[in-house]
């Protein structure tokens, strides 16, 4: 579809006269002839350059809204042509994505490595050198087994990089399938922010992005935060004299209606996407630690290829010294020379080992496709391997622990506690309220709230708005109050929507007639409401002062709800006397109560046996909520994570704690409620900072985002969070449920010991080959294992072994150990005995069949060396089959465990082995190898199978 925008775009620029000043604008005849007064080019310009001249030219906002032929009030008319029509004409809300690259771009840049450059050289010198001693095709062979061999390596690295690409790419768009509440033909809908034309009527929230260029229509108390677009840090006002959104930017608080004017590529934002090219995550910590170990082995590599080329050719020389024949030089002797130089290389490409970040890559890249599949969306990949060694959760309560479908159960109006929740109780609590009571209750309701009572397309009503607001509006609803009514009734003239830091959420309505008289609403977390109140409705429906008795009473009321884990909120009013203007500040105190309400919010099956997973796996849980302590405390010992020896406390009080009582407070933490962000913040700074925990932070508010930020592995809701909250986070929780935190916690587990298998593995193979090749060039004088032979060991521990050992799925014995934490060490000494032990037999095994394996296979003849060494290179590559296998577990003796399961890794065993007979019986020209008898065979299968229970046997030896 993106060529439509940019077809368009041109063509009208043609028309359109910008840069001219308004009032000698004319407006294209084809946009004329759809019925447009206005132009895509006039509307960019008149949002992007902020410019108030040219807005009031065209009738400000409701003008633009002609032109447009939109209303503000029911949005873009349902017909599909017209809808068609203007796309054409406008463009979609899409931003060009950056071309993907092409299978050849990653054919050639895997040709880019050093080594295999060097091996190319080689492969050519010795073709050329081969052919003119002793013709086609003899003389090519050697040569030909390196290109071979390069070719095969440079194929299957691009492959494996292109697929991780595609797979990349998926996500990508993933990540960016957002969502927003539009009006449109007079119902209000989530819509695909793609989907958006010029003319919608978008409704932002707190935490919002703006999708798109538009214009304010309506709606109270907006700060822009624009520090994507300018990198300004100070929140902008946004209102009827600035009426300007850029897209790209977020809502930081309040909430209001838009009119999107420019869309796509035609907004800045677009035009900044078109900017940034796409993908490529930074690397990884893990990948960088890899990185410097590759490096460190790829140095000790270069020494050993050094030394082992100089004892090779200094082996020539000799013999040529002692020939006499020392000055004259034939081609026989040149392509020993190369060979030479050719193992030598080759003994780097295998040192070196490349296949390391390959492997986390690729397992980190499994991890993330079948993390998607269980509900986890992963931002950066990173996250991934961090939220393996997480030492502790600091989770929210709301929607995670929770199923954030909250409603009314109790209530305490007018000092009366009822129960509700039945139509009959509703009735009975109807009947008891004073009529002048139960309408300010109702007033309060409607007005003093950031959600809204709409019809859907299907007749149905429809609350929108948080669970808190719709709760609260269900409740006004069953009492029989009306949406529209009560908001025609008075006139709203300014709402504080509600925040985290303020906790509460006030409104100032204009009453009917008596010369304006104004009112105020406020609602919030009970304490802090209560606390604003002087006066109460008692239960005649009077107004009294309140007394100690009464808060007493009320207090006690809002405890005894908090303690059946319900949400309390209080309801307050007050008369403003002495006229308020918009501008003013919504009154703090002087309130009489009306009531407080108990919203019931059931914690979510499942969630008590997660946490004891939790336990299990040495990860702490600690609630970190904004609501009353009693509710959050009684919901933690639901969920058990508030056990006897825990500490629940709240966010006022650990603020004004020392830095040394926190030393001693904090581990026992357990609870921590009515946090504000910055109390959030603060605790998961100590955690990290003074305990070096690794900790993941779960969070869906605007509130939560300076601590997911902080957090070594930021979790978002993806149903409750905002834009803000997951654009803050590392992974998103698509289902918002808290065992799925513990589904990637496992997963990552799985990452990171699926990786330390295959590291393993591959020092393992490492430390053979150069240590066999090394020690018998020095003491033979000729290496057993040839260029080529090295070239597929290396593709057998480096992308075969990295696809094989890297993709193991996870099982629920990697969430019965502590969990590695900050300081563990990635090679642990289990894995050096592991590595050590198994390099030593294959080395011993080698070494024996080098120094009497000809006695042992009665091998005679000129063929005998070739023989011999085929063998060696046979029982070598077996050993490390076997050792794939014996891999699969670091500490079990049972290897086998899930093996069939793990179809990718069977596969790649069973190639290996195949393409293994294949070198060996049909490739022996170009792999320096000979036929084998069937007694040969067994005899290299059976080396490497020893392996095995030696492998079993080391597992037994402590460390
Ligand atoms: N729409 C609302 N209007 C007024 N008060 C509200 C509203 N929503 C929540 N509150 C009050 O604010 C408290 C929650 O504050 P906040 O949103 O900061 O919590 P949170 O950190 O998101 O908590 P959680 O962990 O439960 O998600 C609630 O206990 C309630 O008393
Ligand atoms: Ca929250």
């Amino acid at each position: 579809m993106d060529y439509l925008v940019v077809i368009f775009a041109t063509h009208i620029d043609g028309y359109c006269s910008t840069g001219v000043s308004p009032s000698d604008y004319t407006v294209p005849s084809e946009v004329k002839a759809a019925g447009f007064d206005i132009c895509a080019d006039e509307l960019g310009s008149i949002v992007e350059g902020h410019d108030v001249k040219k807005l009031r030219f065209h009738g400000g906002v409701s003008g633009i809204a002609r032109k447009l032929c939109t209303s503000t009030n029911d949005g873009l008319p349902k017909d599909a042509d017209a809808l068609r029509r203007r796309q054409e004409l406008f463009g979609i809300n899409k931003f060009a994505e950056s071309e993907s690259r092409s299978f050849w771009v990653f054919v050639w840049e895997a040709l880019h490595d050093m080594t295999l450059m060097i091996l190319a050289v080689c492969a050519f010198v010795s073709l050329i050198v081969g052919i003119a001693t002793e013709g086609w095709p003899k003389g090519a062979h050697d040569g030909l087994g390196i290109v071979a061999s390069i070719m095969l390596v440079v194929f299957v690295t691009a492959t494996s990089d292109y697929r991780q690409s595609l797979q990349f790419k998926d996500l990508d768009k993933e990540k960016k399938k957002i969502s927003i509440q539009v009006t449109r033909n007079g119902f209000r809908q989530k819509m695909s922010i793609y989907d958006l034309l010029p003319g919608d009527i978008v409704h932002l929230a707190i935490g919002d992005q703006v999708p798109a260029d538009g214009l304010f229509v309506s709606g109270f108390s907006v700060l822009i935060d624009e520090s994507s677009l300018t990198g300004e840090s100070e929140p902008v006002m946004v209102g009827s004299e600035t009426p300007f959104l850029l897209s790209g930017t977020k809502v930081q608080d309040g909430s209001c209606k838009m009119l999107i004017t420019t869309v796509g590529m035609r907004t800045q934002w677009g035009k900044l996407m078109a900017t940034l090219s796409e993908g490529g995550d930074d690397e990884t910590p893990l990948q960088v630690k890899l990185n410097g170990v590759a490096t460190i082995i790829g140095k000790i590599g270069l020494f050993f290829a050094v030394i082992t080329f100089a004892v090779l050719v200094q082996g020539l020389l000799v013999r040529k010294w002692k020939d006499g024949s020392h000055v004259d030089w034939n081609a026989e002797e040149a392509m020993e020379m190369l060979e030479y130089f050719a193992i030598a290389v080759t003994i780097v490409v295998v040192a070196v080992p490349e296949g390391l970040p390959l492997a986390v890559t690729l397992s980190l890249a499994f991890a993330m496709k079948k993390m998607m599949n269980d509900k986890a969306l992963v931002r950066h990949l990173a996250a991934c391997e961090t939220m393996g060694s997480a030492t502790t959760i600091c989770s929210d309560k709301t929607g995670t622990l929770t199923t954030n479908h909250m409603t009314v159960v109790k209530s305490c109006i007018c000092m009366s506690v009822h129960e509700v929740g039945n139509p009959s109780k509703f009735a009975n609590l109807k009947s008891e309220l004073h009529d002048s009571a139960l309408k300010l209750l109702l007033q309060s309701i409607f007005n003093n709230t950031g959600g809204e009572v709409v019809m859907s397309k299907e007749g149905k009503r429809e609350i929108l708005g948080t669970p808190t607001e719709a709760a609260i509006l269900e409740f006004g609803l069953s009492l029989g109050g009306e949406f529209q009514a009560e908001r025609e009734a008075v006139k709203l003239v300014k709402l504080e929507p509600f925040n985290s830091t303020k906790k509460r959420m006030g409104a100032i309505v204009e009453l009917p007639g008596e010369g304006g008289r104004m009112r105020a609403h406020s609602k919030g977390a009970s304490e802090i409401v209560l606390a604003s109140c002087e006066k109460v409705i008692n239960a005649k429906g009077e107004i009294v002062a309140l007394d100690d008795s009464s808060v007493k009473f009320l207090q006690a009321t809002i405890d005894q709800f908090a303690g059946e884990a319900l949400r309390t909120l209080c309801l307050a009013y007050k008369e403003v006397q002495g006229g308020f203007s918009p501008n003013d500040a919504i009154p703090e105190s002087g309130y009489t109560c009306i009531g407080i309400v108990g919203i019931k919010d059931p914690v979510r099956p499942g969630v008590k046996e997660s946490v004891a997973v939790c336990h299990a796996a040495g990860i702490a849980v600690r609630m970190v909520t904004g609501d009353n302590i009693n509710t959050a405390k009684a919901i933690a010992r639901e969920c058990g994570i508030l056990t006897s020896d825990g500490i629940a406390i709240e966010g006022p009080v650990f603020r004004e704690k020392s830095q040394a009582e926190l030393l001693e407070l904090i581990p026992k933490i357990q609870v921590m409620a009515r946090s504000s962000p910055l109390d959030k913040h603060t605790l998961v700074k100590h955690l990290r900072t003074t305990f070096d925990d690794v900790v993941a932070v779960t969070g869906d508010g605007t509130n939560d985002a300076p601590a997911l930020h902080e957090a070594d592995i930021g979790l978002a809701m993806g149903i409750a969070g905002t834009e803000v909250a997951k654009e803050s986070a590392d992974v998103i929780i698509l289902d918002d449920n808290f065992s799925t935190i513990v589904t990637v916690a496992k997963w990552g587990r799985s990452v990171y010991i699926n990786i330390q298998k295959f590291v393993q593995f591959q020092l393992t193979v490492n430390v053979v080959a150069l240590v066999v090749n090394f020690s018998s060039a020095c003491m033979t004088g000729s290496a057993p294992l040839t260029a080529v032979q090295l070239l597929w060991v290396n593709m057998i521990m480096d992308t075969l072994g990295a696809l094989a050992l890297a993709t193991e799925p996870p099982n629920n014995e990697l969430m019965k150990r502590a969990p590695v934490g900050r300081k563990g060490h990635f090679i642990t000494n289990v894995m050096w005995r592991n590595i050590l032990g198994q390099s030593f037999y294959q080395f011993l095994i080698i070494w024996k069949l080098q120094a009497s394996g000809k006695l042992m296979f009665e091998l005679e003849g000129p063929n005998s060396d070739l023989v011999l060494n085929t063998i060696i290179f046979n029982s070598f590559v077996f050993c490390q089959v076997f050792n794939e296998i014996s891999s699969r577990e670091m500490e079990s003796i049972n290897v086998f465990r899930g093996i069939m399961n793990n179809y990718v890794f069977v596969m790649v065993l069973g190639a290996t082995v195949a393409f293994q007979i294949i070198i060996i019986e049909l490739l022996g020209t170009f792999a320096n190898t000979t036929h084998l008898t069937s007694h040969q065979w067994g005899a290299s299968v059976l080396i490497g199978f020893i392996g095995m229970p030696i492998a079993a046997i080391l597992k037994m030896v402590p460390v």
